[in-house]
């Protein structure tokens, strides 16, 4: 590589943690002669050495000024302030200092992604993975737009505090310098919060307070507060008070932010919630309700909002927080990634970055801080999209499933989030207690039908029970959907007399039936059926309930879905829900296909499906659940979809559900195998250069075969 590259690449790198090209000159210089200009060791590691290398001179030279300071004041010392009068000029002066100081670290990167000594990757930009680098901005360019939810009120003594804030800069300025304790913030019940800045020494200086009004209206005592930087907050729970959070800190820990219970409710139904949970409680409201920051946002009212977040999680209970723990995804708050998303019109047509108080350099982990979004500019699919960073089923489903992208800036397509799949238009589904006939429904059981006194009629009309009492397949059931799925010699294959997906596809001359698989179905209780909402045999119709998470897969497959927790065997893990379609219908939207749509075919060639109208299919492409992320692995998948029947037994439509095949760890992504032959032109979606990366790959066979035939002739 050229060397003017390899510096554009170092420069690129240091930027995305928020480091200044003028911070790096010096040091890259003085490592390229320390390492007689070897690249790989100064690049190794995402370019680690060379950030540690700035730190560390940014930690001497922070120490050597601290020092210079200390012998000023002993020589002050010893010309003797004695004096009351002498020891308040003193305090001032301290008051100053600490300032000073303050504005001399107002040069340091926004946030050191890892401390010394601690393990892992120093740096984790996305844009860094990113296996292609030109799709980072081109060096020169601003490369983030993002704004702490921090916007100080204009009053007489700071006219300019109405300003946008700058986090690389952001000195507190709003708040005059020393210490800051605000107590009894009342909120009507027994829990107080208490809101304290403290010196690392442990002694929390109690200042004479000023009477400050909140943007909601309550009035709190406020002492003057230490200038600080919230963008080097450590957050972390301290460890000697274990209800304790630390909610930021100054670079070197001189000063902190904590939130803590009152002594006197300490021991009540409450936990400690989590950084992560405060912090995405927080940004969570700060989009929903502050959107954009307005010239009114006060930072005593955002505390107020954190104490009050804070008191909401904490009063939750234990047990519900339990649930669901929530993993804090890898976000993408930069400009960039929504240049590249479809709020990109957004940005790009309106004003330039000066309008609105920009910021550079944003550390993407960083995410205190919120994308200044100008709220007329999205429309409510872009808004809705960026929201769903915690959750892209926007609390459709009864569990959250956050996405995330450690690749590069890609945001999710936009797609309206269904739990349950919806009639398009022709399709004739509809759900009647009447259609269900008395040997289709348990109607004489109570309680769980899998208990074993019991003789259900849901079983015997589907040859006993799928499941096990622990909510998973039974394991011969799933051994045999296993087989016959990928065995050609265990399936049976039915053809139809006249293929309703041949005739949709409007040929002349009509194609016959390549044939459908006769497949194992499951039945499952439903709502004519006497037992229990919580019985056994109801497993696919009480929803997904594993913890999932979308993200973006490394090597061109686009998006996949993972699991954060390691599954058993024969798990359920979500249906396949999406607009139900007509095959004819899905044939006319011949649109280019991204998802692949999945033919309710288990019963055809078996039955008369006469009508066009009878065969159906399901389509994720704009309405669809967490099963349009699922990736096609030839064979060896770690799902299997089974048809399975909840509200009626009719052969024409069904719930694809998805099940594992195998004991899942987590992280591990989840793959099904599409039954897509690659040299089939009738599978409806568009064909792809398949990526799977299992050694049964049907198109790595082909390519050999194909090889193969060319050797030989
Ligand atoms: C149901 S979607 C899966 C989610 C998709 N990756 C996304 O980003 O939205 C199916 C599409 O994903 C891509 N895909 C799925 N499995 C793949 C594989 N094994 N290799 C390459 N591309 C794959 C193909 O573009 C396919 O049309």
């Amino acid at each position: 590589m050229a060397p003017n590259a390899h510096i554009k690449k170092a420069f690129l790198a240091m930027r995305a943690l928020g480091i200044k090209d003028a911070q790096v000159k010096p040091v890259l210089k003085d490592l390229l002669t320390l390492y007689d200009k070897n690249w790989e060791l100064i690049a190794e590691d995402n370019y680690r050495v060379l950030a540690d290398a700035i730190f560390d001179s940014q930690e001497a030279q922070a120490i050597q000024e601290s020092k210079g300071k200390k012998v000023d004041e002993a020589k002050e010392d010893e010309e003797g302030c004695a004096s009351e009068v002498g020891r308040g000029k003193k305090k001032f002066h301290e008051s100053i200092e600490e300032d000073d100081e303050a504005l001399a670290e107002s040069d340091r990167p926004l946030k050191r992604l890892r401390r010394r000594g601690e393990g892992g990757s120093a740096l984790t930009s996305p844009s860094l993975d990113s296996p292609n680098l030109e799709e980072t901005p081109a060096y020169g360019e601003e490369s983030g737009l993002i704004l702490l939810p921090f916007h100080p009120v204009p009053t007489e003594t700071h006219p300019d505090a109405g300003e946008l804030i700058v986090p690389k800069d952001e000195l507190i300025t709003d708040m005059p310098s020393s210490s800051f304790h605000s107590d009894s913030v009342e909120r009507g019940d027994s829990s107080v919060l208490m809101l304290e800045m403290e010196k690392t020494n442990g002694h929390v200086e109690d200042m004479a307070g000023e009477t400050v009004s909140t943007v909601d209206g309550i009035t709190n005592d406020v002492s003057p507060i230490t200038a600080g930087r919230l963008s080097e907050q450590k957050l972390a729970s301290t460890v000697e008070d274990p209800s304790a959070l630390e909610l930021a800190s100054s670079a070197l820990g001189e000063v902190k932010l904590n939130l803590s219970f009152a002594p006197a409710t300490r021991g009540t139904n409450q936990h400690v919630p989590s950084m992560e949970e405060l912090r995405r409680a927080m940004e969570e409201k700060c989009l929903r309700s502050y959107k954009i920051l307005d010239p009114n946002f006060s930072v005593i009212g955002f505390m107020n909002d954190i104490c009050s977040c804070y008191l909401d999680l904490a009063t939750k209970g234990k047990d519900s927080s339990n649930q669901m723990p929530k993993p804090l995804p890898f976000v993408t708050t930069n400009i960039d990634a929504l240049k590249k998303s479809a709020a990109s019109m957004a940005f790009t047509s309106q004003g330039s970055n000066d309008h609105m108080g920009v910021v550079e350099n944003v550390s993407v982990d960083d995410s205190m801080g919120l994308v200044v979004v100008p709220e007329c500019q999205l429309s409510a699919d872009e808004w809705r999209l960026i929201s769903s960073i915690g959750d892209i089923t926007l609390g459709k489903e009864t569990i959250e499933i956050p996405w995330v992208n450690e690749v590069n800036d890609k945001v999710p397509p936009v797609f309206r989030y269904i739990a349950q799949s919806l009639v398009y238009q022709d399709a004739a589904v509809k759900f009647s207690l009447g259609n269900i006939k008395d040997d289709q429904c348990c109607s004489s059981c109570c309680g769980d039908c899998l208990a074993p006194s019991m003789g259900c009629s849901c079983a015997t009309a589907f040859n006993g029970f799928a499941y096990t009492a622990d909510g998973l397949l039974q394991n011969d059931f799933l051994e045999q959907c296993i087989s016959e799925a990928r065995d050609p010699q265990k399936q049976i294959v039915q053809y139809c007399k006249e293929c309703p997906f041949e005739k949709a596809q409007k040929e002349v001359t009509l194609e016959p039936c390549k044939g459908h698989l006769k497949r194992k179905v499951i039945k499952e209780c439903w709502n004519k059926c006497g037992c229990m909402r919580k019985c056994g045999n109801r497993v696919v119709q009480q929803g997904i309930h594993n913890k999932l998470q979308v993200f973006f897969t490394p090597n061109g497959r686009g998006w996949g879905l993972r699991t954060l927790e390691k599954l058993p065997k024969g798990a359920f893990i979500c249906e396949f829900a999406g607009e139900i379609l007509t095959v004819p219908e899905l044939f006319q939207r011949n649109s280019e296909r991204r998802t692949s749509p999945v033919i309710l075919d288990a019963y055809w060639g078996s039955e008369d499906i006469s009508g066009a109208d009878k065969a159906l299919c399901l389509d994720v492409m704009h309405y669809g659940n967490i099963s349009r992320f699922i990736n096609h692995r030839c064979l060896d998948a770690n799902l299997i979809e089974i048809p399975v029947h909840v509200e009626t037994t009719d052969s024409h439509y069904y719930h694809p559900a998805f099940f594992t095949t195998r004991e899942i760890d987590a992280m591990e992504e989840l793959t099904w195998d599409y039954g897509v032959r690659f040299n089939n032109d009738v599978f409806p979606t568009s064909p792809f250069h398949c990526r799977c990366g299992s050694e049964f790959c049907r198109i790595i066979k082909q390519i050999s075969k194909g090889k193969n035939v060319k050797k030989r002739a």
